[in-house]
């Protein structure tokens, strides 16, 4: 149906076309079918008018002879010059008045006595000088032959001159003369519809295109009728019907045609156009999407700021210039400080709002000569110019740790947020973008390593200090393959009695060449890098079976210390790894002690609480170690099953004589009394140290008065001393 409509034009041409040239083509064939009946009838008009010239001719040869003088029987002498002129009289007769034949020419033809009665009848009316033409019958055999009769009254004898007139004959010649080949002529008498002569018997047309006329022979009538052959009637016609019938077609189809390919050139056009148009479209929405990209490629999407690409872009230029006018760059790496508690606790949407805000601030302290950029994250960088001092990144610093302290205020929620910033500025001017974000970066470990909500600024030594980390951690990994950490064991002393009650595990790391690398280097490398979890594992499946071993010596009161690393509480499975490690030692869980930091309990989340009442559950105590150096929020000493406190050895070191460390760690002793938990105090190293806690209350100590960390085997020798008494060494 569409493709009917495209062409609607062609069709509606090639339907016009053909009706045109068929009307044309029967109006010129109806036209011609005129022209031919007009003709026909000319013809026979022709004809009829030949046929009654020559009877005419006949007759006035009859007249002529009749006014010489000639008549009686004695005119048919004079027949043969007669018939010589008029070749068509088959007889001549000389009628006397009452119509009997007198004489005939030629002589001796057989012929009738009288004239029938009724053509008797007739010549009775007969007047002199008048010539008749009536039928033979009666004198003749021929149905068409005709009799002339001339009457002579004027001269004796009377009579009449008559003239048997071969009609037949006569009108063979007159067709024979003037009949136009492939004509069809015939001659019909109508009273008996006798055909008295025909001309050619093809009646194919003879219905469709006969002309008749009616010729009145005195008495007779006889109609003639002339109608064309096929062959004559194909001669006669007009080719030009024919001829415009195909002209007709072929111009119409060639109109037909032209339209039909203007409408296909029409409809490719169309679609030219369309596919021109959605080919535009999509340049323009390929050049959108370009621009998108362009501007994605060096801006951040939700706050609009620079990206990370546009900052290293702009971060080259600058250097390039300023290295040639021997100016400073200064580069700022703003990290929020738990970002991901608020996205974890609210939810992204609040996270994404708070990022928006903290952006909108941090624009309102930009300078001219500075770039302020998301590069992902909750991770914002200022890029200063033409930084003159340090001092001027610094003050720029503290203006985005101001900036930010005033709580957020987001979809209801007021939000507080801090930030740690790494500052790292041009040293030798040949750094390149890359190497100052890496420094901003490095120095932006250290502001978050010591406690977030601080600026660090990146030095060679810092550089140094992380790279050496970087090594250690390395080889720490290798270490803990190899098999190269060891635990020593420190024991921890009833000072009144000095009787090992107990040992605290401590990891050591022995080098190949029996060099140790401490603990307190390795281990908060391991806690960065989640080393801590296969090394606390391995001491404390140790310390299990060293207890163990101890326990089938028979020291079945020591307990075994083993300090808990707060990244372990992430792990899942804590408490069962723990259970395991007891259960496959095989001793009984009430001697097991677990050293807890501050941090742990100050962080209070719901799972570490869980886990210390498992521990509490399961018979396994509890010591906060270190107490006193954190945020000593007491409270949670109320809601956490804590057994045990360890007063960190920086307040035993200068006692007795520090008035401070003196009261703290008496504060501490008493605090630990009146909660009903045990007190063991680090780092004793002197028996004044020693003294002033007991007098204080706090008898059991730990320390390098009594021992340092040993060996396990070692431990053994001191715990199988005379009485189990630890010897102590007075240096
Ligand atoms: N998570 C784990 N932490 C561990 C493990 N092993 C050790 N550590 C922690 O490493 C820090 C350093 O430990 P270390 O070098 O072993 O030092 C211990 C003692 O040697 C030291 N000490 C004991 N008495 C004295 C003393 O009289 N003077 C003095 N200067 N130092 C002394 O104290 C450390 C034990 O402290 P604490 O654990 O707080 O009781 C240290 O923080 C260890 O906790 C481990 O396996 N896992």
């Amino acid at each position: 149906m569409r493709k009917l409509r495209r062409h609607r034009e062609a069709i509606i041409a090639g339907l016009t076309g053909v009706v045109l040239t068929l009307v044309l083509t029967f109006s010129l064939r109806f036209a011609d079918n005129h022209t031919i009946r007009d003709q026909l009838d000319a013809e026979l008009y022709a004809l009829q008018f030949e046929i009654r010239r020559e009877l005419q001719s006949h007759m006035f040869g009859f007249t002529w002879i009749s006014r010489q003088g000639v008549n009686g029987p004695s005119w048919v002498d004079e027949g043969e010059t007669i018939t010589s002129y008029y070749r068509q009289f088959r007889h001549l007769y000389w009628l006397d008045t009452d119509g009997q034949i007198r004489s005939v020419y030629p002589a001796g033809t057989e012929h009738p006595v009288a004239l029938p009665d009724e053509a008797r009848y007739w010549l009775h009316k007969f007047n002199h000088g008048v010539r008749y033409l009536i039928a033979a019958d009666g004198l003749s055999d021929h149905p068409a032959d005709l009799l002339l009769v001339v009457p002579q009254r004027e001269r004796e004898p009377q009579g009449y001159y008559a003239g048997l007139l071969d009609t037949n004959r006569l009108l063979h010649l007159i067709t024979g003369r003037h009949i136009v080949e492939g004509t069809q002529f015939q001659v019909v008498r109508q009273s008996d519809e006798e055909i008295l002569f025909n001309h050619g018997r093809n009646d194919i047309l003879r219905e469709a295109w006969s002309v008749g006329r009616v010729f009145q022979l005195f008495g007779e009538t006889w109609y003639l009728e002339l109608w064309p052959t096929p062959a004559r009637l194909q001669e006669m016609r007009s080719k030009l019907p024919l001829l415009i019938l195909i002209a007709g077609l072929l111009v119409t189809a060639l109109i037909s045609f032209v339209l039909y390919l203007l409408g296909v050139s029409r409809v490719r056009e169309r679609m030219l156009q369309e596919a021109n148009r959605e080919l535009y479209d999509e340049i323009e929405e390929r050049e959108k999407v370009e621009q998108r990209v362009a501007y994605l490629a060096e801006h951040d999407p939700l706050t609009g700021l620079a990206n990370r690409n546009a900052v290293i872009a702009h971060l080259k230029s600058e250097l390039l210039r300023l290295r040639e006018q021997r100016e400073l760059i200064g580069v700022l790496l703003i990290d929020l400080d738990h970002f991901k508690e608020v996205n974890d606790t609210l939810g992204h949407n609040i996270g994404d709002a708070l990022l928006k805000q903290a952006a909108s601030r941090l624009s309102e302290i930009q300078t001219g000569r500075s770039l302020l950029a998301r590069l992902g994250g909750d991770e914002f960088a200022i890029l200063v110019g033409d930084v003159h001092e340090q001092s001027e990144l610094e003050q720029l610093a503290d203006e985005v740790i101001h900036i930010l302290d005033t709580p957020f205020n987001v979809e209801g929620y007021e939000i507080f947020i801090t930030g740690s910033i790494g500052i790292a500025l041009t040293q030798t001017g040949e750094e390149d973008a890359e190497e100052m974000m890496r420094h901003a970066d490095t120095a932006l470990y250290r502001a978050k390593d010591k406690g977030r909500n601080i600026w660090h600024v990146y030095s060679q030594e810092l550089h140094d200090e992380l790279s050496e980390r970087l090594d250690l951690s390395k080889k720490l990994r290798y270490a803990i393959e190899q098999n190269k950490l060891t635990v020593f064991y420190q024991p921890q002393v009833d000072m009144t009695t000095r009787k090992i009650i107990g040992v605290e595990a401590l990891v050591r790391w022995i080098e190949d060449d029996g060099s140790m690398i401490g603990p307190d280097r390795f281990i908060p490398i391991a806690e960065d890098s989640g080393l801590i979890i296969p090394i606390s594992e391995f001491v404390l499946q140790t310390a299990c079976r060293q207890l163990a071993r101890w326990r089938d010596l028979g020291f079945t009161d020591l307990r075994m210390s083993v300090n808990i690393s707060g990244r372990l509480f992430q792990l899942p499975d804590l408490t069962e790894q723990i259970l395991y490690a007891i259960r496959s030692a095989g001793i009984p869980t009430a001697f097991l002690e677990l050293e807890l930091t501050e941090q742990v309990l100050i962080e209070n989340s719901s799972s570490h609480t869980q886990f210390m009442h498992d521990m509490r559950d399961n018979g396994i105590t509890l010591a906060i170690d270190d107490f006193g150096v954190g945020y000593s929020s007491l409270s949670y000493l109320k809601h956490f099953p804590i057994n045990a406190l360890k007063i960190d050895r920086s307040f035993v070191k200068d006692l007795p004589d520090d008035k401070d460390d003196a009261t703290i760690t008496q504060t501490i002793v008493s605090l630990a009394r009146n909660l009903d938990i045990g007190i063991v105090a680090e780092g004793v190293e002197t028996e004044e140290q020693a003294e002033f806690l007991i007098e204080r209350g706090c008898t059991i100590g730990q320390g390098f008065y009594y021992s340092r960390p040993l060996p396990a085997d070692e431990i053994t020798q001191l715990l199988t001393q005379p009485d189990g008494l630890i010897p102590v060494k007075i240096s």
